[in-house]
């Protein structure tokens, strides 16, 4: 054999020991990943789609992840939590979680973080470790919970700065013609849009209408998205391996956005220290990055200096701004232009607002100031807004919670060992027949019909029932911006323009698509708007 072997050229030598280095690789990650790091699986909770006692996924119900998640979720919610089981679920790679029935929520929700754990879970599902270079602001994420804490304070004060960004974006990137209807690409047009009104409420004026530094917002909101789907599936012993190199083109995105974060920072903190001084008279702008400073110079001292740290927490807090955000206000978009003709949707939501935010010519200008209190009586915006996130929101499942300890277990007597990653499905709730009549159909002014029947439900009510923006003590707080922010997109876009499909899709809505479990606006979607004639 070794003969054999001896007279072979050398380069097919070298090929025969580069496929036996790979075989031999593979098999050591394998058991390494298999024997020692991967977290068992729960004893008594079956798995979705394979028989009774299996303890492994087959491919086939791996593949169905990434070409039907849809179809595996509906199997999930039909016939194991719907009648009360949890179910484990395949994920990325070698990925498997567990899903709880909603029976379970309440149970869930008084669990303290020390056993069941939201920053732990975000933090494996981001690998913010890779992507963002540093877990700090995901494990520590003081800079998300200002929103919690902060926003509503100010909400109407920064109200009129939104809506006036909002509004030079979308004009910006909707145009001014009012003879022709203009086409163009909605995600790509909506996430610029988006992306600078959002950072005139995070990094505040100038520097929210710089193009290049909008482009490097989304090319790290994209690094991120995609990154983190890619390391997240890597068997764990490779992700210290193979994460810092997939990461390497992000790293250079957010190095970019030092050029203009770090400048802005150090202006920032001189001006809250000169405000501290002055008692009582204030320079500051309202907007996050000064908040994040007021809190850190109290709060977190030792990370004012730490340049790479804040840049980052900056960078989180954008993704959690402007992805979502962008996702939402396109399919909001597509869910108007294609609800049926009996809601005229369009022309309904158009005298909403002319009536509550009044007209051009109206005398009383007060009238187009957003408050709260006007906000809350868009009820029929309200309601679309509602609708889209219920048929049509990102992520299909909420509420991720990791298990911190060994020992947790459900009251009906599942164990879930430490590290595995629990959480509820949306989607199968929010199209369940028995939960919402006429469930797959977009019913603009449902929640209306809701209100009128005593339900007072409203964009930002979260329940066991409806989970876009999960649900208890860490359901989304920015979801109270999104609320104000998706109405005065609302009422932008239709008072000033008129909107329609191309031709080709017939008047009917594209359909979203999912990537493994994620809902998309279908890619390369298009619409067509042609500024409004002054009356
Ligand atoms: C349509 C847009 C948005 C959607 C659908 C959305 C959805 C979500 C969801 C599902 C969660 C997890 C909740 C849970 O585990 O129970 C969350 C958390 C969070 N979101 Fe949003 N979000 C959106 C926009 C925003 C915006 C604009 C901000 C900030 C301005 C924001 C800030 C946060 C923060 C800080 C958390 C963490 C809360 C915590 O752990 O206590 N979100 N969001």
């Amino acid at each position: 054999m070794c003969s054999l072997l001896l007279r072979q050229p050398a380069y097919l030598l070298g090929l025969y020991a580069l496929i036996a280095g790979g075989v031999a690789f593979c098999a050591v990650v394998y058991i390494i990943e298999r024997f020692i790091v991967s977290i068992p699986y729960p004893d008594n909770i079956p798995l979705i789609r394979e028989a009774p006692g299996a303890r492994r996924f087959s491919l086939r119900t791996r593949w169905a992840y990434y070409t039907d998640c849809k179809a595996l979720f509906k199997d999930a919610w039909d016939n194991h939590l719907k009648q009360g089981k949890p179910v484990v679920i395949p994920g990325m790679g070698f990925r498997k979680e567990v899903l709880l029935p909603p029976s379970m929520i309440r149970w869930v929700l008084v669990q303290p973080a020390s056993r069941l754990n939201v920053p732990h879970a975000m933090a494996e599902m981001d690998q913010a470790k890779f992507t963002l270079g540093h877990d700090g602001p995901i494990l520590d994420s003081w800079q998300g919970l200002l929103v919690k804490t902060e926003l509503n304070r100010v909400l109407e004060a920064i109200c009129a700065s939104l809506n006036d960004e909002l509004g030079r974006a979308f004009d910006k990137h909707f145009g001014d013609d009012e003879e022709n209807w203009v086409e163009f690409r909605l995600r790509e047009t909506i996430s610029r849009a988006i992306a600078q009104a959002n950072s005139r409420f995070t990094v505040g004026l100038p520097l929210c209408r710089d193009p290049e530094y909008l482009k490097t917002v989304l090319d790290i909101n994209d690094g991120l998205l995609a990154n983190g789907g890619l390391i997240c599936g890597l068997p764990n012993v490779l992700q210290p391996l193979l994460g810092p190199l997939i990461g390497i083109s992000l790293q250079q995105h957010i190095s970019k956005a030092k050029r203009w974060l770090i400048p802005l920072w150090r202006e920032r903190v001189a001006i809250a220290r000169a405000d501290e001084k002055d008692e009582g008279s204030t320079n500051a702008p309202l907007d996050h990055v000064q908040m994040m400073v007021n809190f850190a110079l109290k709060e977190r001292p030792e990370e004012i200096n730490d340049h790479e740290l804040i840049v980052r927490r900056i960078c989180a807090q954008n993704f959690g701004a402007v992805h979502q955000t962008t996702l939402q206000v396109c399919n909001l978009l597509l869910d108007i232009l294609g609800s049926d003709v009996e809601y005229d949707t369009i022309n309904a939501l158009r005298k909403e607002s002319d009536a509550i935010l009044g007209t051009e010519d109206d005398s009383d200008r007060s009238k187009s100031q957003w408050t709260k209190a006007r906000v809350n009586s868009l009820i029929l915006a309200d309601s679309v807004s509602r609708e889209t996130l219920r048929l049509h929101a990102f992520a299909n499942r909420a509420m991720m919670r990791k298990v911190m300890v060994d020992g947790v277990t459900t009251p009906d007597g599942y164990n879930l060992p430490k590290g595995t990653l629990v959480s509820f499905l949306s989607y199968p709730v929010h199209t369940d027949e028995d939960v919402y009549a006429d469930a797959l159909k977009y019913v603009p002014f449902r929640f209306v019909e809701k209100r009128d029947e005593g339900a007072p439900v409203t964009f930002v009510t979260t329940s066991s029932e409806y989970l876009p923006f999960g649900h208890g003590k860490h359901a989304c707080p920015g979801r109270f911006l999104v609320d104000f922010e998706l109405k005065m997109i609302v009422a932008h876009v239709l008072r000033n323009y008129d909107i329609k499909f191309p031709a080709e899709y017939e008047g009917k809505r594209p359909p979203n698509e999912w990537i493994t479990e994620a809902s998309f606006p279908p890619n390369g979607v298009r619409i067509c708007v042609r500024k409004r004639k002054k009356a």
